[in-house]
């Protein structure tokens, strides 16, 4: 099925199918408060809302974290929580996650959210430019992550990437969002609209840098706006 109208016009991509998903397997069972986030995103931010991570992706982020099991996790990118409100709650009681994002305001809209669902405790936010709290992180030897779950500026990913390589343990997970770009990847440059251009390229060529790094394993999935799985094996 193809969008005909509007950024996405002719990406294959079926609306349709991702509702079904939506409908039938995320929104039933959607926590509460995730529901409230993703509500009250809606309200403030409109359109700029689908931004935030959608619950079938949640849903897969929260089975992964816990079958990885994870203590000390890392987010880059948190908007209005949905993603962070995820796995807060999929963490174990003693897990942590450092959650970064330059915007405060957006954080401050989903924290009451956070707070209601009882796992403020787990978080640990800065409210700042990712690259220089990772840099930091780096100059004093912090200890290091199992889990990193990458959703800020697309241009940043692959100096995100080459951070991570040091500041993950080895056999600890990385997942970076947003990498099939609403499917404009897989169709040619002059189809693709004006708006999706740049970033198209930039995750093309983030995806083509990241199937050729050797330190790790990957695997590309096609859930929400597409998810790349990385596993430091060096
Ligand atoms: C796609 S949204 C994150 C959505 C979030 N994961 C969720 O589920 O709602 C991207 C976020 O990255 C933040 N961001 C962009 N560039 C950044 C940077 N250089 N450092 C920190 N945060 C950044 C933006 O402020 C925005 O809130």
């Amino acid at each position: 099925m193809w969008n005909t109208d509007g950024p996405r016009k002719g990406i294959l991509q079926s609306e349709a199918l991702r509702q079904y998903i939506l409908e039938t397997s995320a929104y039933p069972r959607e926590h509460e408060q995730l529901k409230e986030i993703r509500e009250v995103t809606i309200k403030k931010y409109g359109c700029r809302s689908d931004i935030q991570i959608p619950a079938d992706e949640g849903q897969f982020l929260s089975m992964l974290l816990k079958i990885i099991n994870p203590k000390k996790t890392l987010e880059l990118g948190v908007f209005t929580g949905y993603s962070l409100l995820t796995t807060a709650l999929a963490l174990p009681n003693d897990g942590k996650i450092t959650a970064i994002d330059k915007d405060r305001e957006a954080y401050e809209t989903g924290l009451p959210f956070i707070i209601k669902a009882g796992v403020e405790h787990k978080i640990n936010y800065i409210n700042s430019n990712a690259i220089s709290v990772l840099d930091q992180m780096l100059t004093n030897g912090d200890e290091l992550f199992d889990f990193a779950f990458v959703d800020a500026d697309k241009p940043n990913y692959i100096h995100y990437h080459e951070r991570l390589m040091k500041l993950l343990k080895i056999g600890g997970f990385i997942a970076y969002d947003n990498t099939l770009w609403y499917g404009s990847v897989a169709v040619d440059e002059e189809k693709v609209h004006e708006d999706l251009k740049e970033y198209r390229r930039v995750i093309m060529n983030f995806n083509t840098y990241l199937a050729s790094d050797s330190r790790i394993e990957i695997s590309q999935i096609s859930i929400g706006d597409g998810v790349t799985l990385c596993r430091r094996l060096i």
